[in-house]
């Protein structure tokens, strides 16, 4: 709790700041057009199988990024926290994901051996190999973890609510990272990533002390997903300026 909280007042946890505070970049990520399109049932097809390729590709780069996660969760040697059950159950789902893509590329006609990475992806996944550096602390790379699974979540899960038009054959797709229990598993993420930002507040014991620096490199790497994200989605759509043009 920080120092001005009243006692049975709820307050925000970090990650709740950050939101409000980053709301428009946040709102960018979670309802980009893209997503947006898939919703309304408007999505130009070209732009799924390029999303679909691309993310193979990410997601093949999430893998040992999400394993580096899993060794700084070991090496803080807590383990009570039950975070490296956490962490461990996600590997598990991103290997179904692999699978998935497989799959699905192959429904859509797309050969994944032959799609290259595009500049927002080899961007994306750079910064992932930044990330994955021993020296990097827990928790700002447990913030970009959170970071990246909720912005599928999110947006994904918009696509299935009620009102929405996306197509039967999407909604597969929308599913894998919009159903309830992804939504759970993004809360326990998150969950992790606040307690380790816990700071220390006058009058109580914190749950972690992490140092300031660590919190604001956190916060940094927060909006440097959301960024990440937005390009993601605009080459997919092909309105980044650098994608191939459409089959
Ligand atoms: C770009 C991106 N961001 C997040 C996720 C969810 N694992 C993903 N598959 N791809």
């Amino acid at each position: 709790m920080d120092g001005k909280s009243k006692p049975g007042v709820p307050y925000d946890v970090m990650t709740d700041t950050w939101v409000k505070k980053h709301r428009l970049i946040y709102i960018g990520a979670t309802r980009h057009p893209f997503i947006l399109s898939i919703r309304d049932g408007t999505v130009d097809l070209s732009a799924f199988k390029r999303w679909l390729g691309q993310d193979y590709i990410f997601v093949r780069a999430f893998v040992p990024f999400v394993a580096s996660v899993l060794i700084k969760a070991y090496k803080k040697g807590d383990e009570s926290s039950g975070d490296m059950e956490v962490i461990l159950s996600g590997l598990g789902s991103l290997n179904d994901e692999i699978a998935w893509f497989k799959q699905e590329a192959s429904k859509w006609g797309v050969d994944l051996s032959q799609v290259a990475p595009e500049k927002p992806t080899q961007d994306y996944c750079r910064f992932l190999e930044e990330l994955m550096r021993p020296e990097v602390d827990y928790t700002v790379a447990m913030a970009a973890f959170w970071a990246i699974e909720a912005v599928y979540q999110e947006s994904f899960a918009h696509c299935l609510e009620e009102g929405s038009k996306t197509s039967t054959e999407l909604q597969e797709a929308c599913q894998r990272w919009g159903n309830d229990g992804f939504g759970r598993y993004c809360s326990s993420l998150r969950n992790i990533a606040d307690r380790q930002l816990e700071k220390v507040a006058s009058g109580s014991v914190p749950l972690v002390k992490v140092s300031e620096d660590a919190v604001s490199k956190a916060e940094v790497t927060f909006l440097r997903v959301l960024e990440y994200e937005v390009d993601f989605w605009n080459m997919s759509c092909g309105t980044d300026g650098h994608s191939a043009p459409k089959p």
